[in-house]
């Protein structure tokens, strides 16, 4: 028998290669992002022997932080966050290349303060001039940094030096194509790592595997058969201590924008005829390109936004957004938002795929679900063999995997229908997950390997997609209009009616 233990599927591929020593140089080292996703995710690459014991970390904050205190704060974040030290040997090893270097994103002398130190430190390390930027701060210091990298000649080296900026990139077109020109006239677009931490997880790297390596779905995927789609990502909590941010951000910005048009992008492009970095995204990118709110005519049937007001979350109360700390007490700002886009072109005309978003819905779950067009003629004419069309889910998270939905006939001399499942789970066929989204985008980065991460031009195609609702949305108007649900519930009455004029529902998670 074999056990779990020996299950070949969750051996997976060997890593053949190991990048380059190289200086990963976080701005924002003093921050969430840093301590809590970033610099576990590089430990645990350096703990399955992933990275070279030469990988070495630069931190770059305001505070005046020693060496040593980065150091104590890092290893709190991996003891908190991740799987732990593990063995103190490996902690030694890895924390002799952690570096603290205070300094100001808008200061010019603290570039040059930088660059001379990590002179020293690649000397020390033997890093070779390997660099990575990693731009983990707020979005309004990416044009600046970008800007003095440029200027203090860190990112001249094409060969050598990487530049990684987090999301959202700009916060609509114009700005996210100002920062498109920045990026050009300091670096070429081949050192450019936009990150999106959705396409590092696993299942929605799925969805290309999915779709193009199993024979009997790919003839589905069109207008033909499927009747609509549906793509929810629902999170559970609220704002929490991030109000600075998403204030000037929102549901829009901070999820759909991104996250759902990526996952979007990759349900519904065409094959792309090789597995390179470049011929996804130029898929990827035809088909954002291809698409449109569904009516841009009454906006209001097709994007909606909500804000969630007090309710109750797991038995207990919450308040609503706008009493969350540092939140405006009139804010506009959406922390749910739902879109109805359709897409020109052979494969999905007339086939609406309808997304949705929000915080402090009443379960945390993100999926695409197809929806397959009804049987078109019944011969069963009794009530009780009134067959549900069929759905195939992706759950990306969490109980990852994919179940498809379909009819069979009820035990008994009665002919009655009832709809089951047919489910694969990843948790039960390889064990546990493989890890964060941040291991493999960090990897991948440091390999080169761009595939994972966005194009400008696909950036740029995703934020003229949603300008409409941006731009009716941000028209001042009276702050009560904002429609609201109750925290712990599934959004704005407008969200369902939305589907209802469609006759359709959303899927109940
Ligand atoms: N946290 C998360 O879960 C996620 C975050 N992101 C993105 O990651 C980025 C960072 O987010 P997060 O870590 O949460 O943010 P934080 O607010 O926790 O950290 C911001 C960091 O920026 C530093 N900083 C602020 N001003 C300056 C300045 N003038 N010069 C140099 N450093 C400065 C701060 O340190 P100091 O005050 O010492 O200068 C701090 O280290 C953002 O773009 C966010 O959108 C994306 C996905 C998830
Ligand atoms: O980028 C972001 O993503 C998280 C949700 O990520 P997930 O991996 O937990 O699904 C979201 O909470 C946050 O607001 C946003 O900035």
């Amino acid at each position: 028998m074999v056990t779990l233990l020996e299950n070949p599927l969750r051996i997976g591929l060997q890593q053949q290669q190991l990048p380059e020593p190289t200086i990963v140089v976080f701005f924002g080292a003093s921050g969430d992002l840093t301590k809590r996703k970033l610099v576990p995710a590089l430990y645990k690459l350096r703990k399955e022997r992933k990275l070279p014991p030469e990988i070495t970390i630069v931190g770059v904050a305001r505070r005046e932080w020693s060496h040593e205190h980065f150091r104590e704060q890092m290893r709190e974040g991996i003891e908190e966050f991740s799987d732990g030290i593990g063995s103190e040997e490996l902690w030694e090893e890895f924390s002799q290349g952690l570096f603290y270097c205070p300094g100001n994103i808008d200061n010019e002398m603290s570039y040059q303060k930088l660059k001379a130190f990590l002179s020293e430190v690649d000397e020390q390390r033997n890093t070779r001039g390997n660099r990575m930027f990693y731009l983990s701060v707020a979005p309004r210091f990416f044009p600046e940094a970008i800007r003095q990298l440029g200027a203090a000649e860190m990112l001249h080296d094409s060969s050598k030096t990487r530049l990684v900026i987090e999301k959202p990139f700009g916060r609509d077109l114009s700005s996210a194509q100002a920062l498109n020109r920045i990026v050009n006239q300091v670096c070429r677009e081949e050192q450019v790592y936009r990150i999106d931490h959705y396409l590092g997880k696993e299942t929605v790297q799925n969805l290309l595997l999915f779709r193009f390596a199993n024979a009997i779905f790919e003839p589905l995927w069109n207008r033909q058969y499927i009747d609509h789609i549906q793509i929810t990502v629902a999170e559970t909590v609220g704002v929490e201590d991030r109000a600075g941010y998403y204030e000037h951000s929102g549901a829009l910005r901070d999820m759909l924008q991104n996250h759902l048009m990526q996952v979007f992008a990759l349900t519904a492009m065409e094959p792309p005829n090789a597995l390179d970095a470049d011929a996804i995204r130029s898929e990827k990118m035809k088909v954002i390109q291809a698409t449109h709110l569904a009516d841009l005519h009454h906006l209001e049937n097709c994007a909606v936004r909500g804000q969630y007001g007090e309710g109750w979350m797991k038995g207990k109360p919450v308040q609503g957004y706008r009493k969350e700390d540092g939140v405006d007490p009139e804010s506009m700002n959406p922390t749910f938002v739902a879109m109805k886009f359709e897409i020109d072109n052979w494969r999905w005309q007339g086939v609406p795929f309808y997304l949705r978003t929000g915080k402090r819905m009443p379960k945390k779950v993100s999926e695409v679900s197809i929806h397959f067009r009804s049987v078109p003629h019944t011969i069963f004419q009794s009530a009780a063999m009134q067959a549900s069309p069929n759905v195939l889910t992706l759950r990306l998270q969490p109980n990852e995997g994919v179940s498809l939905k379909f009819e069979v006939k009820m035990p008994g001399g009665n002919l009655r229908s009832r709809s089951v499942d047919m489910d694969f789970a990843y948790g039960s066929v390889f064990g546990k997950s493989s890890g964060d989204a941040y291991d493999r985008l960090l990897l991948d980065c440091m390999m080169g390997d761009q595939t994972l991460f966005t194009r400008s031009d696909e950036v740029e195609a995703a934020w003229r997609l949603v300008t409409p609702a941006l731009m009716a949305w941000e028209t001042p108007t009276d702050p009560s209009k904002m429609p609201t649900y109750e925290a712990g519930t599934w959004a704005p009455r407008a969200a369902e009616e939305m589907l209802e004029r469609d006759g359709r529902k959303w899927r109940r998670l």
